[in-house]
């Protein structure tokens, strides 16, 4: 079943064409790997699915409904976002950082609690990383920075997952891992949408990609068909 949509979607900046006609369904349980060249208009797609960017033309859906009119509690409650593993400089401690993802049902109050200590309690101990919890979030590894943001992800209580390039800075063990637990949480029914520059681990890992070209889908598939030899150099061949 659909559970994010993009329906028809046009998107323009300063009057050039940034993403045209853009269409997709997304359904629980999938990992979809969004593919493309360097300014293809990945990044700008994962910003509509977040409500960041507003569409020029089409619509947005979540569960069948525009994200025009939703609410950003609702809309948080649903889908969240993972960044590339950013570096702090606060000694935040890792329980501090996933229990952030607990703002969106506390309206921004700087009060965390008690039931909100435990939600990210639980998102830590659903990822094995709950003996991180008194590190500090500023001395791990990118890897581990990873989890603890997917973490404060499922701490905000979505079980749809927007990441940004994930495995950016990480070794190929911590890539690894990261992976592996992007398709433990599909296998639970979450929906992973990540964009990725990796076209081989994505053919490897993800059930789905969906290759952008110039701000148009050019295929959209099983990863590990559409993913072939030739279609991989096409979509990175600018000038083809
Ligand atoms: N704030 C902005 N103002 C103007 N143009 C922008 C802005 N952000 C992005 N663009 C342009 O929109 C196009 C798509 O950018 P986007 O970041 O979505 O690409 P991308 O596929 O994510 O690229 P990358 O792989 O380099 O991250 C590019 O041509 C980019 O220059």
């Amino acid at each position: 079943m659909t559970v994010l949509a993009m329906d028809r979607i046009g998107f323009s900046r300063d009057g050039r064409p940034i993403l045209q006609d853009v269409s997709f369904a997304v359904g629980a349980g999938e990992m979809v790997a969004l593919l493309g060249a360097n300014g293809a208009g990945k990044t700008t797609i994962l910003r509509l699915l977040l409500r960041l960017l507003h569409p020029g033309r089409g619509k947005v859906l979540l569960d069948g409904r525009s994200l025009a009119g939703m609410g950003r509690r609702e809309l948080a409650s649903r889908v969240a976002y993972v960044p590339q593993g950013h570096a702090v400089t606060f000694p935040y401690k890792v329980r501090d950082v996933v229990a952030l993802g607990r703002l969106a049902e506390t309206m921004f109050s700087p009060i965390v609690s008690a039931g909100d200590r435990a939600a990210a309690d639980a998102a830590m101990g659903h990822l094995a990383i709950g003996h991180l919890a008194d590190r500090s979030y500023a001395a791990l590894s990118g890897g581990e920075r990873q989890g603890v943001l997917i973490a404060r992800a499922l701490a905000q209580g979505a079980r749809i997952l927007v990441l940004d390039e994930p495995e950016t800075g990480l070794d190929y063990g911590q890539q690894r891992r990261l992976f592996d637990l992007m398709r433990h949480l599909a296998g639970e029914g979450y929906t992973v949408i990540a964009t990725t520059h990796d076209p081989l681990r994505a053919a490897r890992t993800f059930t789905r990609a969906i290759l952008l070209r110039r701000g148009r889908i050019m295929e959209d598939g099983p990863a590990g068909q559409v993913l072939s030899e030739q279609t991989i150099a096409t979509l990175y061949d600018a000038d083809a």
